[in-house]
């Protein structure tokens, strides 16, 4: 039974009796918005589905992604989340599912074929869902995830990318106003604007487009740079505005990630740099007496095929006593969080898909490669490659003044990192995909389904110990 639609109370999440609703769980992404490191491939999802449909024709090619989508999120995950104690995830979509970039603006039915069917797996398992706008056409920041063959974010100068989002959302508010089970709109995911400006800008006409349809679902809006940066809102002009509204921050830590270099041991320092880092992406929020959501999160963990069972075992430790302390850190403040993430092929989600499945066997070399080399920029382990990177960054250097270093999302992408994500998880892995799709190449239907069937629920295994710290913080301890 829902206890009617969700709204925001001063700081506060509250149900329609005015009861405080503390929102807990996960994010699903890697399904309606397919990444690299979640499901294995290489490069974007948009390159590995042209790839595939040239490769073993678009007819087993659509089985392959139908069955995967089918299979990746079921009654089964729904009960189980809902057993551990959750009561919402965030479902990461992809606007390519509801609009074809070649028949802009005509919406395509699958999307919430999709869509519905794992809003109401949720909803009969009472989880409220958050929908989070993953992609855009242009693409909203440089990244993988944005599903755009490059870095620049396009999306900020060409207005009509930005219009055709509207329109996607006005579909969406259309499609899911009145429903209880909605907790809310994530319009847009890490947004990364260079001039800060025009967020704002798109976030007002974001407003106007969705509360002239529904005037009642929760809007939670990401801050610029990767949703870390409210800095340079107009309180007059935004917040003091816009009414039923949560304010997103993702506040990854990088003590939880390789490049960090550094062990954690739960230091005094350590831990108040934990908290600085928090505090800095929420202090506009708390100084203005806002509603605050933490949409993203959590380390990525060892893996014993690479990293060796005694090692991967001690970085997990350690990893696991970092997000206790960050969940401490929300307890204390009492805030909605969304982890990252909640299905994978064994790198960060609570649940993942077992090595002796058809899928994992089927791709163990290719993906050994893929770690070797470094070809997802998420939580990579650049030391086999690096002395190849070097050389080349190190020209650059030498030809580009510090003062021209400083490319914006600098300092979120410092000088080298910028120069291997383009270098390295752009160029290297785009001359990957098509030795991905080749592995398909002579199966037959029942092979190409059991591939994708290794994404369901009864073949995954759980990540315990992840799953053992998240349900301790799943209630607030009073
Ligand atoms: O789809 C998700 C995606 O949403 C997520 O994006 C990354 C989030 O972290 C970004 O870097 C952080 C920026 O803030 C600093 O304070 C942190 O230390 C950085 O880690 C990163 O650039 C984004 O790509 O990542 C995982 C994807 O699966």
């Amino acid at each position: 039974m829902s206890n009617g639609i969700l709204r925001v109370d001063g700081t506060k999440i509250v149900d329609a009796s005015g009861n405080e609703v503390i929102l807990r769980g996960a994010g699903l992404g890697g399904w309606m918005n397919m990444e690299n490191f979640i499901s294995g491939f290489p490069g974007r999802e948009y390159q590995i589905r042209d790839a595939l449909a040239k490769t073993i024709g678009p007819e087993k090619s659509q089985l392959f992604f139908d069955k995967f989508l089918e299979a990746f999120f079921t009654d089964a995950d729904a009960k189980f989340y809902a057993e551990l104690g959750f009561n919402c995830i965030r479902i990461a979509i992809n606007y390519r599912h509801f609009e074809d970039d070649m028949n802009p603006r005509v919406l395509k039915p699958e999307g919430f074929k999709w869509l519905d069917r794992v809003v109401n797996f949720c909803a009969a398992h009472n989880i409220y869902t958050i929908i989070d706008l993953h992609t855009v056409p242009g693409g909203q920041n440089g990244d993988w995830h944005s599903d755009v063959g490059h870095h620049i974010a396009e999306f900020w100068t060409h207005k009509d990318f930005q219009d055709r989002a509207l329109w996607l959302w006005s579909h969406l508010a259309e499609h899911y106003k009145g429903n209880p089970w909605i907790a809310g709109y994530n319009p847009l995911n890490e947004p990364c604007d260079p001039t800060h400006s025009r967020l704002q800008d798109w976030y007002h006409r974001l407003y106007s487009t969705v509360r002239a349809i529904d005037p009642d679902h929760i809007l939670f809006l990401d801050g610029n740079t990767f949703a870390s940066d409210f800095s340079h809102f107009d309180l007059e002009t935004t917040a003091k505005v816009w009414k039923n509204t949560v304010y997103s921050v993702h506040d990854y830590n990088l003590l939880g990630f390789p490049q960090s270099g550094e062990s954690y041991t739960a230091s005094e320092s350590q831990k108040i740099r934990v908290r600085k880092s928090y505090e800095k992406k929420v202090k506009w929020m708390k100084d203005n007496g806002l509603c605050i959501w933490n949409g993203e999160f959590g380390p990525v963990y060892g893996r014993e095929q690479y990293d060796g069972v005694e090692k991967a075992q001690q970085i997990n430790k350690e990893r696991y006593a970092l997000l206790d302390e960050q969940l401490n850190i929300y307890d204390e403040e009492r805030i909605s969080w969304s982890i990252w993430l909640y299905k994978d092929i064994g790198f960060q989600g609570m649940t993942y898909v077992a090595p002796d499945t058809p899928y994992m066997t089927h791709f163990k070399d290719f993906l050994a490669k893929k770690f070797k080399l470094a070809i997802d920029a998420w939580g990579c382990d650049e030391t086999h490659v690096r002395q190849f990177y070097e050389p080349f960054t190190k020209f650059i250097a030498d030809n580009v003044e510090p003062k021209y270093r400083e490319l914006y999302p600098f300092p979120v992408w410092k000088f080298e990192n910028r120069i291997e994500r383009i270098a390295r998880n752009i160029l290297l892995a785009e001359y990957m995909v098509q030795e991905w799709a080749d592995h398909f190449k002579g199966l037959s239907e029942e092979e190409i389904i059991k591939l994708a069937e290794s994404f369901k629920f009864e073949n995954c295994r759980q990540r315990e110990g992840l799953n053992e710290v998240l349900v301790r913080h799943k209630d607030l301890r009073q």
